[in-house]
């Protein structure tokens, strides 16, 4: 194991981890990789038994050195509960959730008289799956973690909640819990629920219609299906901020139907360009600017061993694949491989993988 990194933030452990799902578990794969201690506790031991076998950490046995820091990773409805079994059980460690929404749980945990032990924050990384089965040591790397001090959150426990998102590799943000809800209604709560909007366009259509599923409804509803046992929890707890946002959205809707209506091209510009000046606002990887990129179609023949091979050629030329995406041909046997880089280097990947023998177009 690596030595502990002690970081600016002097979180050394143990670090006790409440619910090994999806985000406990990849939390103690992220820490368990920097070398710390790391305990943890489920209520279901058969994702106790995972998270621990995949080297997430060592289930509690109860003659265990107190953490330093308690991060509960439970479902939202139950976080305020165990936030504050936490500071019960726990007297001398800072605690944390991962909780998509802030200002519920803090509101019931305010009146505990250990609340400035308390200090919330937020990941702002995921996928559509659930429980610790896909869990990854790499979640978190170059993502926003907001970090939600409240009021009377000593800095200490700030320090050591920053320290975590650092040691996972993310990018820690602080923020109101208030203001917080708000931003995460913008950026998570609305575009799911939209995705799951456009998915359910999807569900009674004709079966021939849907094999005209390109990237384009791909990318815009991979959300969706995510388990809805989570957003069943998420939305109610943010209702305010998301209302507020669908009403502006049903305007929206209002105007875009009437520019369709009247074929009225230059509202329908605006509609367009109002989109792209939206994605043009979502800040690149680590919060840098959005580095232009560029989408390079490779037709990888169905066979194995062919997409180590064309991945190994990409790497031979030095690019860096920012994403992926596999589409299967329906008519040939094979996948159209979407591989998006840097736009700078387009041209060289081209001719070095035109040059090994691989059918593409841009
Ligand atoms: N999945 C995401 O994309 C994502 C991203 C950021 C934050 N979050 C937040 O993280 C939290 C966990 O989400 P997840 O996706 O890891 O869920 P998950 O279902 O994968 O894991 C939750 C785990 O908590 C356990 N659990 C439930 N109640 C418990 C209790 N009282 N005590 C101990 N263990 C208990 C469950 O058995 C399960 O193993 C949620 O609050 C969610 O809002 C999720
Ligand atoms: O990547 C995904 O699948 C996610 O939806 C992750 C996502 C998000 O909206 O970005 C979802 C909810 C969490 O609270 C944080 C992250």
């Amino acid at each position: 194991m690596p030595e502990v990194d002690r970081g600016p933030a002097a979180l050394v452990g143990p670090v006790r981890i409440i619910g090994a799902g999806l985000l406990g578990a990849s939390i103690g794969l992220a820490l368990r990789a920097r070398g710390l201690d790391v305990q943890l506790e489920d209520l279901d031991p058969a994702n106790l038994r995972t998270a621990s076998g995949l080297g997430a950490g060592v289930p509690v046995a109860g003659d265990e050195t107190e953490p330093q820091l308690v991060v509960v990773a439970v479902p939202p409805d139950h976080l305020a509960g165990v936030i504050e079994g936490a500071l019960e059980a726990h007297p001398g460690a800072v605690v944390t959730d991962v909780g998509s929404v802030k200002s519920g749980p803090l509101a019931t945990v305010a009146a505990h008289a250990d609340v400035a032990r308390y200090c919330g924050s937020h990941p702002m990384a995921g996928t559509q799956h659930t429980g610790p089965l896909t869990a990854s040591a790499t979640l978190f790397e170059g993502r926003p973690w907001a970090i939600t001090p409240h009021a009377s959150t000593t800095p200490e426990a700030t320090q050591v909640v920053t320290g975590l998102a650092e040691l996972t590799g993310a990018m820690p943000l602080t923020f109101a819990p208030d203001e917080h809800d708000l931003a995460v209604a913008r950026t998570s709560h609305v575009p799911h629920l939209m995705s799951a909007l456009v998915a359910g366009r999807l569900a009674d259509a004709p079966e021939g219609h849907l094999a005209l599923s390109g990237p384009g409804v791909r990318d815009v509803t991979r959300v969706a299906g995510t388990d809805p046992g989570m957003w069943l929890q998420i939305v109610p707890a943010n209702a305010p901020a998301i209302l507020e946002l669908l009403g502006q959205i049903r305007a929206d809707l209002d105007r875009l139907e009437s520019a369709i209506q009247d074929g009225d091209r230059e509202a329908l510009r605006g509609v367009l360009a109002n989109g792209v000046a939206g994605t043009k606002a979502i800040p690149g990887k680590h919060g840098g600017p959005v580095r232009p990129t560029t989408s390079l179609f490779v037709h990888v023949p169905d066979r194995p061993g062919n997409l180590a091979r064309l991945f190994a050629d990409v790497d031979a030329v030095g690019v860096n694949i920012e994403d992926v995406r596999i589409d299967h041909d329906p008519a040939r046997a094979g996948g159209q491989v979407e591989l998006v880089v840097d736009q700078a280097r387009v041209e060289d990947l081209t001719e070095a993988l035109d040059a090994r023998g691989w059918a593409l177009h841009q």
